[in-house]
């Protein structure tokens, strides 16, 4: 079917086809492209929550410390350690109500749950903070040992409450573009050792207001956290791998492994080897704090640059999806006006000029030449089609005028072959040639056909007296009398010198008697003028004869010539009629 296609169908369903392909392959790229665009663009809100909710996290586990220091002090002994309390609550508030706030603007339906979180860990830090308020008003001896433990564990509550919205918010980043997941795994691993960091100094802290040795207790989890420490510096590095060539995340890891590994926890590791032996430390806990802390702050340094890192490649990776999304749609664009410019040029410059050519062919062949041909409008292929076809119609029209000439002049030739130069008149070769079928019919269906054989009187004389041209003349005249008096289905011919024959068809022998008799009369009564201006009369002798029972065309005329030549002994100037059957009697007119 495809192959009995017109070219001009085929064409328009392979260019439609084509287009289709063509729409469906720029939707693609382009769906595509801009789906990378969209990941990158929501990754970029992503980092920044998570960036909000890990120091929202820092700064509540920053709190622990200053409370868990003062729930072991009398309520007048520490001053300036109270105001650092109120500075850490000060400081998680704030984290807190920043990150609530930015994902309250984002109105994404997916951060509601963390929303959830967040307030939930507002409501509970205030209630733990309540609880503490009043703890911390007693003098210690009057502080009950189960409601400091209950404050403990509602600060432990507040602060792991906070994990699952930490949990939730990587979730988000990480699903919004799984490249940059190393980097923020690097992220919370330096967050969860900042944790473990202030959970292990936190050991510390009423062995050191006690000055007392490290019970079992607190000797296990300082192993038991030391060891969590090395191994989350690993993941640290692990994670971090793929940024190893950035020097400035380099430097800031380089940082924890000697500033906190090294110092923070050597420091820690002295005041272990105390705490197991005499609890001697010879430090209050403000100036452990003030050794300690410092030191950490290495760790949130690095999870800050991770994450500042991670942002930055989200936004870079959304500026390279927007180019992308722009260069894919404008090169799809351009490509496709380029597929239909090329289209057009095919259908204007080839297909339309091969169906113009075949329609002009069909025409040349049909020999229509009316149809215009247009000029070649360039110089390629086709524009030499177009001169081809010019050159082929130029042919074709000579050719035909050349038929035409040729069978005007065959007519002309067959006329010249037929007629009489003299006269105009059939001469005697066509007489016979039409005679012989007229005579075929009457032989054949017994139809009437009279014969009129007539014969100028006395022509010789005419000749002798005024020339020879002057008796072509008379000829001439003779002739247009008889052309005058016969019917166009009669056939009239010069038969020989000044002899005439009449074939009369479907005309008896007496309507041929009286024909050939009119004509006598008219040729008697014409005063026949020369150029030299003299007047001939002549006369002319009829024989005539019907057809009955002949044979050919040559015994009628043989029969015809009889009575002429009777008409010519009887005195000339008269119409002989030939005797019917075999009877002698004839009918004679003059
Ligand atoms: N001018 C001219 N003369 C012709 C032509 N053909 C024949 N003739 C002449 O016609 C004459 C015929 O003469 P004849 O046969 O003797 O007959 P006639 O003189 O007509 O006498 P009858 O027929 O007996 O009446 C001859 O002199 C021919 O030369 C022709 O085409 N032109």
């Amino acid at each position: 079917m495809l192959f009995r296609m017109s070219l001009n169908r085929l064409f328009w369903l392979i260019s439609i086809l084509l287009m289709l392909l063509f729409l469906v392959l720029i939707g693609r790229i382009v769906s595509s492209e801009w789906a990378v665009y969209e990941r990158s663009t929501k990754s970029m809100p992503a980092i920044r929550n998570l960036q909000l909710a890990l120091l929202a996290e820092e700064k509540l586990a920053a709190e622990r410390g200053p409370g868990n220091s003062l729930l072991l002090q009398e309520p007048d002994a520490a001053a300036k350690e109270f105001a650092g309390l109120d500075q850490a609550r000060f400081a998680s508030d704030r984290a807190l109500a920043s990150l609530r706030r930015a994902l309250q603007m984002q109105a994404v339906p997916q951060l509601a749950p963390v929303i959830a979180h967040v307030a939930s860990t507002e409501q509970a830090l205030a209630t733990m903070r309540k609880e503490m308020d009043l703890l911390l008003a007693l003098p210690v001896r009057q502080r009950d040992v189960a409601a400091v433990d209950a404050v403990l564990q509602m600060m432990a509550r507040a602060d792991s409450g906070f994990a699952p919205a930490i949990v939730a918010l990587a979730d988000v980043a990480v699903r919004s573009d799984p490249q940059l997941s190393d980097g923020l795994e690097g992220a919370l691993l330096a967050s969860s050792l900042r944790n473990i960091a202030g959970r292990i100094g936190a050991v510390f802290t009423a062995p050191v207001i006690a000055h007392r040795p490290l019970t079992s207790q607190e000797i296990y989890a300082f192993s038991r956290l030391s060891g969590e420490i090395s191994q989350l510096y690993s993941g640290i590095e692990l994670q971090l791998r793929p940024y190893q060539d950035n020097p400035v995340l380099k430097a800031a890891l380089d940082a924890v492994r000697d500033r906190y590994l090294g110092a923070g926890l050597g420091f820690l590791n002295e005041l272990f080897a105390i705490g197991r032996s005499s609890g001697d430390y010879g430090l209050s806990a403000r100036e452990m704090v003030v050794r300690y802390v410092p030191r950490m702050a290495a760790i949130p340094h690095l999870r800050d640059l991770v994450l500042a890192e991670m942002l930055q490649q989200a936004r870079r990776q959304n500026r390279q999806a927007a180019f992308f999304l722009v260069a894919a749609t404008v090169l799809g664009a351009v490509a496709l006006a380029i597929f239909v410019l090329l289209m057009q040029v095919i259908r204007l410059r080839v297909l339309r000029p091969i169906l113009d050519a075949t329609d002009l062919f069909v025409s040349l062949a049909d020999e229509r030449f009316n149809t215009v041909i247009p000029m070649p409008r360039h110089d390629d292929e086709i524009g030499v089609m177009m001169r081809v076809i010019h050159v082929l119609k130029a042919h074709s029209l000579a050719k035909v005028r050349l038929e035409k000439q040729r069978e005007e002049m065959i007519a002309q030739l067959q006329t010249l072959s037929d007629t009489d130069f003299l006269t105009g008149l059939l001469n005697r070769r066509a007489f016979f040639a039409q005679g012989e079928q007229q005579f075929g019919i009457a032989q054949r269906y017994r139809r009437q056909l009279t014969l009129i054989l007539m014969d100028v009187d006395h022509f010789k004389t005419v000749n002798d007296r005024y020339g020879h041209q002057a008796g072509d003349q008379v000829l001439r005249v003779v002739a247009d009398l008889c052309r005058r008096h016969h019917r166009k289905v009669d056939l009239l011919a010069r038969y020989g010198g000044e002899e005439f024959l009449l074939m009369l068809p479907e005309i008896d022998l007496s309507q041929g008697f009286a024909a050939a008799e009119k004509l006598r009369c008219a040729i008697d009564s014409c005063d026949c003028q020369l150029d030299g201006g003299e007047i001939v009369n002549v006369t002319a002798s009829f024989g005539v004869v019907a057809f009955e029972c002949d044979n050919d065309l040559e015994s009628l005329i043989g029969r015809a010539d009889q009575a002429l030549y009777q008409a010519k002994h009887s005195g000339r100037n008269m119409v002989v009629a030939a005797p019917r059957g075999k009877s002698d009697e004839t009918i004679i007119f003059a």
